[in-house]
């Protein structure tokens, strides 16, 4: 793997939140120890001036039609061509990046010049991030109301000594969440309490069993979105390890069917254990890719919602999410609402990803701010784009919810919501945004992989490694740099996968929590043996 991949893969989690800077540098297996030193020294140069790097790349617009290379990727090469002696580093490696940034050199450090003017910067020193700059992102706790009621929750905490704090808005969590015994409620998301960032609740008697799920808060804004009703019929079309599923769970009071999709069988495996503890009934794991679902099966038709929740950000998807969601939209017959949401910060996998969602086809419409987390501030951005005419109205954006650790005190997210006017109850359509003008551009679908290319390394499915599983499918998973041992993931889901298939069969505990029980939806009051459909 080339210097400036792994460190913009680095730089990546770290800006997303996902990861302290020692721990992903200095404590970071994957680099070879004689490189320790000048990752962590280039990241944190980096990273001290990336506000100027990213504007300046972004002024440049060099980064349009640009289908592989993502802004972050180029930070660390832009860095040393502004600051280093040397200039961009010479090796074999990394060629794509640096042909494109020495190939528009001159561009580059005529806007670098005219930022220092425009900003009236004397030396390095005014260009860099203050102290202040650095992220807040506290502790968040969703607690699982299908095993306990938020009230009941705060006050056992409150028995602990815990100081609740009334009334925090979220732009004051840094203020007010100092002391460590203080805690408030989550004046957005439902069920949602705010600890200070070191808060520990691995070895809490509520965490084991379940009571509380360790969830970034806005991870929970899809399926909070999305807002099934009870007796819904939902896919959760890229589940594990099942945070969102179980926060559907609980939103339809495990009344109604969750068919819980996910390639990963290892993964899978983590998601049927986990809601098994959350004690949810109502979800079918499948482990299958969402775009093997039947929709003109029995359980095709009564698909009424869809979560998809796709790997991004150097998983290889971010040219494809687009067809992805495409290719949900327009065959499900009975759906009428879909959230789309990515980890990512990059319009390429967000924004971008919306418009042509809208301009391949007719049938979904983005849903309204109304009913998008409407208090929410943060929205949709612009987003360089070369077709002005399908380009995202200034409603559109609004009608879209993103999330920073800067500006919001969460991880980076993104989401965005359709809906089908023609089976969305007649009062709800005022909430959809209708652009009658959009040209409708034809769709040419190439292959999706699916397989193999996608899959990530996880961590053994136990309960204590519940957070840290959230953590390493947040953290972007760069198939391209070879930070992901393909090998050795692929010889431990076959380890997994006799396991997986055993539990399956066998309806034994785990599987038997996780597994659908009573679904008032389905008639027939017998017990379904699960079969994992496998590629
Ligand atoms: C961002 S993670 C999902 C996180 C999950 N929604 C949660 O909240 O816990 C993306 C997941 O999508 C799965 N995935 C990727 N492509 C898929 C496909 N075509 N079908 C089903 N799952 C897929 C990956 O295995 C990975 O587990």
């Amino acid at each position: 793997m080339g210097f400036y991949s792994q460190t913009s893969s680095i730089l990546s989690n770290l800006l997303y939140g996902k990861a302290s800077l020692k721990s992903a540098t200095i404590g970071n297996s994957k680099i070879k120890p004689e490189h320790k030193r000048r990752v962590y020294a280039a990241i944190c140069e980096t990273l001290k001036y990336s506000r100027v790097l990213l504007q300046v790349l972004d002024n440049t617009k060099i980064l349009i039609g640009e289908k592989k290379i993502l802004d972050i990727d180029c930070l660390v090469a832009l860095h040393d061509l502004f600051f280093a002696r040397g200039g961009i580093q010479h090796d074999k490696q990394d060629l794509n990046i640096k042909k494109l940034l020495l190939k528009n050199k001159n561009i580059l450090i005529k806007e670098f010049e005219r930022y220092k003017t425009l900003n009236n910067v004397k030396s390095k020193t005014d260009m860099q991030l203050e102290g202040n700059d650095k992220v807040f992102i506290p502790r968040y706790i969703r607690v699982n109301t299908l095993k306990a009621s938020v009230d009941n929750v705060i006050e056992r905490f409150v028995a602990e000594g815990y100081k609740y704090l009334d009334t925090v808005l979220y732009n004051e969590f840094e203020k007010k969440l100092r002391s460590k015994k203080s805690f408030c409620r989550d004046m957005d998301i439902p069920n949602v309490l705010v600890f200070p960032p070191s808060t520990d609740f691995h070895a809490h008697e509520m965490y084991k069993s379940g009571e509380i799920i360790f969830q970034d808060k806005a991870s929970c804004f899809p399926a909070y979105i999305l807002n099934p009703e009870p007796g819904s019929t939902i896919i959760d079309a890229c589940a594990a390890p099942g945070n969102k599923t179980s926060h559907l769970a609980s939103i339809i009071d495990n009344q109604g069917l969750i068919y819980a999709c996910d390639l990963d069988k290892v993964r899978l495996n983590v998601l049927i254990k986990q809601t098994g503890i959350a004690g949810c009934t109502c979800i079918e794991p499948k482990c299958t890719s969402f775009l093997d679902f039947d929709p003109n099966s029995v359980e095709g038709k009564s698909i009424e919602y869809i979560l998809l929740d796709p790997s991004c950000s150097g998983s290889g998807i971010v040219n494809r999410s687009d067809q992805l969601v495409d290719s949900f939209i327009d065959t499900f017959p009975n759906v009428k609402k879909i959230t789309y949401s990515t980890c990512s910060i990059h319009t390429k996998e967000n924004e971008s990803v919306v418009e042509n969602v809208l301009s391949h086809q007719n049938r979904f419409k983005l849903a309204n701010r109304s009913i998008v987390l409407s208090e929410w501030n943060s929205r949709g951005i612009e987003y360089p784009n070369q077709n002005i005419d399908a380009s995202l109205t200034k409603r559109e954006l609004d009608a879209l919810v993103r999330s920073s650790p800067e500006e919001m005190h969460t991880n980076g997210f993104f989401v965005a919501c359709f809906v089908d006017p023609a089976l969305i109850y007649q009062n709800e359509k005022d909430n959809i945004v209708y652009n009658e003008k959009r040209p409708l551009i034809d769709f040419v679908k190439s292959p999706i992989a699916t397989t193999e290319s996608q899959k990530v390394e996880v961590l053994p499915a136990t309960n204590d490694n519940a957070s840290s599983v959230e953590t390493s499918f947040l953290v972007p998973a760069k198939t391209n740099g070879g930070e992901i041992d393909e090998t050795k993931t692929l010889k431990k889901q076959k380890m997994d996968e006799s396991v997986f298939n055993k539990k399956i069969e066998s309806n034994g505990n785990s599987t038997d929590n996780a597994s659908t029980k009573t679904n008032k939806k389905r008639k027939s009051g017998k017990k379904k043996v699960r079969q994992p459909i496998t590629n």
